[in-house]
């Protein structure tokens, strides 16, 4: 059974189609990134699988519950990180999420509570009211938040949007911690750097559609594969070798040479052995998920 189950979603607004038909699904355990630029979709495409928002037409579901017939049961597998900070200022942080836990109807929750706000490094704020605390300190409270009822799966939409690196690194220790132990992560962000990192597979959305869906691997070496750059001290390119030129030799002997894989470097450098050149520098470049999406962004592939 999918973790998430999305099948052809559309969202009008007015003349607006922020989402026209978008499928596919993620299985339970992956890290998966959600990502696209602004206006793609991805907060909409949240907020309907958080039962906050309706679509026109589709459905998703959550470890099987629609989130529409069964909202209940699909809210209480999921654990939603929004990206607006919206609390009641005169609760402290362990009231905060001791009400949360009420919504859920569990009771006797201060253990995991505790656990929770000493991963987040929010122990020693946890009788601070939240009107007290750095932007910083609440989008921490909104990630415990959406952690206490242990959902199995948790969506994050753009949880690191101006938090400083201690926060991001603790919030990722957490998260990666949380997917190892089985949880489903889903994740949108603007840090491509982050979603390469951390997730295993990745969606990217443009104008409401999905135009890319797979591993982040697979991503980064099909669609803009790498590059290996050799100099030679001596001998010229084998003309064998010239349908892989990336562009014209930027200087007199260096090449830079498309590769789809680490493989397909063993026969360029025999073909080179055979024909009498001699290496003298070599580096590979390696395509990362910031080339992939303008790429993909950008419409060439
Ligand atoms: N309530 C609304 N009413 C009208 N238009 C909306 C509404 N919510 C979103 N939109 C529009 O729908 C499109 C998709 O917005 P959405 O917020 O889902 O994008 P996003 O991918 O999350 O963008 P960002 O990266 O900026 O958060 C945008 O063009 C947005 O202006």
């Amino acid at each position: 059974m999918a973790a998430i189950q999305i099948n052809d979603v559309k969202k009008r607004y007015g003349s607006l189609q922020a989402l026209g038909g978008v499928s596919f699904a993620i299985e339970e355990g992956e890290f998966f990134g959600l990502l696209g630029p602004n206006g793609a979709g991805k907060t909409t495409l949240i907020s309907i699988l958080a039962g906050l928002n309706r679509a026109d037409s589709g459905s998703v579901s959550v470890m099987g519950y629609d989130v529409v017939k069964d909202y209940r049961q699909a809210r209480r597998h999921l654990g939603v990180v929004p990206q607006e900070l919206v609390f009641d200022p005169f609760f402290t942080v362990r009231e905060t999420l001791r009400m949360q836990s009420g919504y859920f109807g569990l009771k006797n929750n201060d253990a995991w509570i505790d656990e929770v706000m000493h991963n987040l490094d929010l122990t020693n704020k946890a009788d601070a009211n939240m009107r007290a605390l750095s932007g910083g300190m609440k989008r921490r409270v909104l990630v415990a938040q959406a952690l206490v009822h242990k959902p199995p799966v948790i969506v994050l939409d753009e949880p690191t949007a101006g938090v400083d690196v201690e926060l991001r690194q603790t919030l990722w220790k957490f998260i990666a911690r949380l997917n190892r132990e089985g949880h489903t992560v889903v994740l949108t962000t603007h840090y491509l750097e982050e979603a390469q990192a951390l997730c295993n597979r990745i969606a990217m959305l443009r104008g409401g559609k999905v135009v890319a869906l797979d591993t982040t691997s697979a991503l980064i070496r099909r669609i803009s594969g790498s590059q290996l750059e050799i100099r030679l001290a001596q001998g010229q390119l084998p003309e064998s070798l010239k349908p892989l030129l990336a562009h014209a030799p930027t200087n007199g002997n260096t090449y830079a040479l498309r590769i789809s894989e680490y493989a397909d470097v063993e026969p360029i450098l025999a073909t080179l052995r055979q024909e009498g050149a001699l290496i003298e520098e070599m580096q590979l470049h390696q395509a990362d998920l910031e080339d992939v999406f303008i790429e993909i962004m950008d419409g060439n592939k």
